[in-house]
């Protein structure tokens, strides 16, 4: 890594590398939990078609943050609005979890899975698209016997059951017991049961979290090709930072509830401010703890290591 080439990022603002347009806004965002300020006026924002990860050490606010995006937590403080393709706008703070996904389409998995377990992997896909068939039906039985638009939308639902099954590499599982499969094969359910709801911005709180190389490999594809070919934009928290360097295209640091960084992956990665947070020292120790790397660094090179 090239440490200490950067200056400490005083201002925590972006650096020009990220042009796009953006699909979500969090402006002074404030939580309080009694008499604990789990997050304190953070602003940053989310690129349409990107990967954009929320990283920082344990207890600095992520969880938090993902939870008043989705509607599951009421901010103390602050506006979180969400753009839509079509240029439609949504205040999430002031949405329920319901609405933020029903209208302005923002679907989330949790730190621990939540997947039907008794149900096969292709049932968990169709579940996940109860809301829009009922919407065909009309919400009559009539409608759920007869009318062609139930007919048509339940026809769609096992199109798009099976390009997610496709997609997350599960077709040879579909018709196993959700709970009977492997971990990491769990997790990609959880992303395509999400997906099947047709999001436009997706959060995932935590996705590689114990998986193994091969699976976490398989993760990684999937949420490039969710990026890719689906348009959907994606807010991740990771702690894997194999994970979140491989595939973001930007990252935002908290510590505290705090922002301390925000840029390209290379920016943060070299950013004496996340590096220390990382180490757990304080802010007037971070030059001392960067020379000390440097020295540790250049040790390592001369020592015929075969760093970078
Ligand atoms: N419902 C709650 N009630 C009280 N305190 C909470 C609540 N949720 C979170 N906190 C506190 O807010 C702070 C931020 O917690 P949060 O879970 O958002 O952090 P995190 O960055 O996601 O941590 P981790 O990486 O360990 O999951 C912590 O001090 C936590 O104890």
């Amino acid at each position: 890594m090239a440490l200490g080439t950067n200056t400490v990022a005083t201002n925590t603002m972006t650096p020009n590398t990220m042009t796009g347009d953006p699909i979500l806004k969090v402006e002074h965002l404030s939580m309080r939990f009694g008499g604990l300020m789990a997050i304190n006026d953070l602003s940053f924002e989310a690129y349409r078609g990107e990967i954009t990860a929320l990283i920082g050490p344990n207890g600095a606010g992520k969880t938090t943050v993902f939870n008043c995006v989705t509607g599951f937590y009421k901010p103390t403080m602050g506006m979180i609005t969400m753009r839509q393709k079509a240029g439609k706008e949504f205040l999430l703070e002031r949405m329920t979890d319901f609405e933020v996904n029903r209208d302005a389409k923002v679907a989330r998995t949790f730190q621990n899975i939540r997947l039907f377990s008794g149900l096969t992997v292709l049932e968990n896909l169709l579940v996940a698209q109860h809301n829009m068939l009922m919407k065909a039906s009309g919400y009559t039985i009539l409608g759920l016997i007869g009318m062609p638009a139930y007919k048509k939308a339940a026809a769609e639902s096992i199109d798009i059951a099976k390009y997610w099954l496709e997609k997350a590499n599960l077709v040879e599982r579909a018709d196993d017991p959700a709970g009977d499969l492997p971990y990491g094969a769990q997790r990609r359910l959880e992303i395509a049961r999400a997906m099947c709801t047709g999001p436009e911005f997706l959060c995932l709180d935590e996705p590689a979290a114990g998986l193994n190389p091969r699976e976490s490999a398989a993760l990684n594809d999937l949420l490039r090709s969710i990026r890719n070919d689906s348009n959907t934009s994606i807010l991740l928290i990771e702690h894997d930072m194999s994970v979140v360097m491989e595939i973001s295209d930007h990252v935002v640091v908290l510590e505290y509830g705090q922002k301390i960084s925000d840029g390209t992956p290379d920016h943060v990665k070299n950013d004496p401010k996340v590096i220390a947070a990382y180490l757990g020292v304080e802010d007037d120790e971070v030059e001392e703890v960067i020379e000390e790397i440097e020295v540790i660094a250049e040790n390592d090179g001369t020592q015929g290591g075969s760093q970078e």
